[in-house]
This record gives structure tokens, sequence and C-alpha cells, in this order.
């Protein structure tokens, strides 16, 4: 059995390379502005699954996808668009608790599995100065919710209750729990 991870993103790729496992990356387009789902869980489970769909599958492969979103309030937040938005994101989470869900599909041509991992955040209350120095680094660019706990975001966290890299990008414990239990 082989693993394709289909994803773009670096995250994802470093967390499988932390514990040795094997993959081969493939390409994955995937219109996510296309998706309108207000509902968190059903959000990254639609967008795990259409990245899945999209993605060539051969013979003995098991493709991994994943999709992750921050809600609060029942507000999903995504990548920012720009810098106003992104500074938007990050006072609305100043001071409070998040949650951060990432769904991940695991397909080959006889079966499927989709996990959904959830993680609450809880932020530092923070000023505007802090806010505009954490921007700064543009870490916060490429991720949902504006920033990365596992780069300069890191200081913008008071506390984490959960799996850890479920915000990073992929519920990495149990993805390989799982794909042990493929394996058997
Ligand atoms: C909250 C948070 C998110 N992120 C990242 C993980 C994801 O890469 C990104 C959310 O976007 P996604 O759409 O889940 O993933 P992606 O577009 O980067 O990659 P692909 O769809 O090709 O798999 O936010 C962090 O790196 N750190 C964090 O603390």
């Amino acid at each position: 059995m082989k693993l394709i991870l289909a994803s773009s993103s670096p995250r994802r790729r470093d967390l499988l390379n932390q514990v040795n496992i094997k993959f081969e990356l493939r390409e994955q387009q995937t219109d996510e502005s296309r998706v309108n789902i207000t509902d968190p869980v059903e959000k990254v489970k639609v967008l795990s699954e259409l990245k899945s769909y999209s993605t060539a599958l051969h013979d003995s492969e098991v493709i991994l996808t994943a999709d992750t979103v921050v809600s609060k309030d029942g507000i999903i937040y995504e990548k920012p668009k720009d810098l106003a938005h992104a500074r938007e994101m990050i006072r609305s989470l100043s001071g409070a608790t998040h949650q951060v869900l990432t769904g991940c599909m695991l397909r080959s041509q006889h079966e499927e599995e989709f996990i959904i991992s959830k993680t609450d955040v809880t932020f530092y209350e923070l000023t505007d100065e802090e806010i505009d120095s954490y921007l700064q680094y543009g870490d916060h660019l490429d991720k949902a919710g504006a920033y990365g706990i596992q780069s300069q975001g890191a200081v913008l966290v008071r506390e984490i209750h959960g799996d850890y890299n479920t915000v990073v990008g992929l519920p990495l414990a149990e993805v390989v729990r799982a794909l042990n239990e493929w394996r058997e």
C-alpha cells in the first residue's frame, strides 16, 4: 500500500516526515471558495472529500487529504484575503477561545475513512500593537484563522485543549493509527 499525500501544505508534509511515514506527493486543485457551507464539521468533511475526489487514484494507493478551519461563535475563519482581513480575524480571536477543526480523508479503491479532530485554542488578550507586530512576519498569509501556532503565532496562544497537530493541519496520531489498521 502506497500513501499519497494530496496537499500543498508544507505543514502536512513536515508532520508525516516527523514520524518517518513514507509518502508521495500528488497535485490536487480544488476551488475551495465554491463551497458555501456554514457548519464547520460539514465544511471540513466536504472539502477533504472534494480534495480526495479531485486526485487521481491508482491500484494499491491510499490518498490522504485534509482541510483545516477555525471556528468561533458560529463563524468560520479560513485563510485571510489580505492584511486587513487577517487583522480583523486576530482581533476577534483575541482574549477568547476558538476551535480548530481538521478533517481528513483516507481513500483507496475499496475503502474510505473520514477523520475529524477538534482542538480548543485560547488566545491572550492582544493589543493592536501586538497584533500588528505579529502580522509583520507574514506568518498569517496561508493559514486558517490568520495564525500559525507552530511559528510566530505561538506567542498569541495562552492554552490549548486537544491535539496540537490538529491545529497545525493534521491529527497526526489518529491518521497514523488509522493507516496502521489499513495496513493489517
Ligand atoms: C490554525 C493554523 C492553521 N494552519 C494551516 C494548516 C493548513 O495548511 C492551512 C489551512 O488551509 P487548508 O485549506 O486546510 O490547506 P492548504 O490549502 O494549506 O493545503 P491543501 O488544501 O493543499 O491540503 O492553515 C497552520 O499551519 N497553523 C495553524 O496554527
